[in-house]
């Protein structure tokens, strides 16, 4: 089976079992530091060194590549000027730049998120991702496995009364990309839109994982906000009902969802 190429359970039977889902990913992904887990909240200890986070270029209005990776929508930022985005303390041992972020969902509004919280899941769940900033000291390759070479901000997503207009954007470019490997672009977004506004980004859960897709590298420093996003439900049913896992668009790209894995012997911590 190693030719097999990997995907999400729900694309196991539909494929023809011509490719791997979770309890068959290659890689990293059969360790034990693996990544989602459910949060429970009666077991996280609270962290007084976890501070608030400090955003920087997440407000700047910049032009974003929208992707169909064939597992997600991936949001690429086309930064040409060289202006960062980053983020900076929230107990985060070094600033980290954004590379890229995409979303998880299903048509299920309790099952489509990725981390869970007591047990429950979110109709979505979206992840910026991170890559370390490495000082002057340019060990940037050996540094490239350390645990904490990337940093992932999560944000759940669940269904509310209005349209957020932030995502709007988003939204209407899901139709140009119907088939894996197809681009569009959007301009004149900035980071924060998507988001809950900076001062109600306090309150945070923090553990070590993984990539929650092949190779699940053990390398990701996990951030899952207590506030979440709220979207109108029509907005997050557009996901499933726009994207296609496969080139022919027999399959909707929907429940793109790793199941949780083994807390084992790590600790959840609480800002
Ligand atoms: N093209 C795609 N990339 C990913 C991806 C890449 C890096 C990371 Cl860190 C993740 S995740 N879910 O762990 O945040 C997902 C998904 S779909
Ligand atoms: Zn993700």
């Amino acid at each position: 089976a190693a030719e097999l190429h990997w995907c999400y359970k729900v694309q196991v039977e539909p494929s023809n079992y011509t490719c791997l889902g979770p309890d068959k990913w290659g890689g990293n992904c059969q360790k034990s530091r693996q990544s989602p887990i459910d949060i429970v909240t009666s077991k996280v200890q609270v962290n007084k060194s976890l501070g608030p986070f400090s955003f920087s270029g997440y407000n700047e209005k910049l032009e974003w590549t929208v992707q169909n990776s064939g597992h997600s929508v991936v949001m690429l930022p086309t930064t040409t000027d060289g202006t960062e985005v980053a983020i900076a303390g929230g107990g985060l041992p070094a600033r980290y730049q954004v590379t890229q972020f995409h979303l998880h969902w299903s048509r299920l509004m309790d099952a489509g998120s990725e981390h869970s919280i007591n047990g429950e899941h979110f109709a979505m769940e979206l992840h910026i991702v991170h890559q370390k900033e490495e000082g002057t000291s340019g060990n940037q390759n050996d540094a490239q496995d350390s645990g904490d070479d990337t940093a992932v901000l999560a944000f759940l997503v669940k269904p509310g009364p209005k349209v957020n207009d932030g995502f709007r954007p988003l939204v209407e470019a899901l139709s140009k990309i119907p088939r894996p490997e197809m681009n569009t672009t959007i301009g004149g977004i900035s980071l924060l839109d998507f988001l809950p506004n900076e001062e109600k980004l306090r309150h945070y859960f923090r553990y070590l994982g993984s990539l929650t897709t092949p190779t699940c590298d053990e390398t990701v420093i996990w951030t899952v906000f207590e506030e979440p996003i709220e979207l109108h439900r029509d907005q997050i049913l557009e996901f499933s009902d726009k994207l296609y896992y496969d080139e022919k668009q027999r399959q909707n790209m929907t429940d793109n969802v790793r199941p949780a894995q083994d807390q084992g012997q790590r600790t959840v911590y609480k800002s």
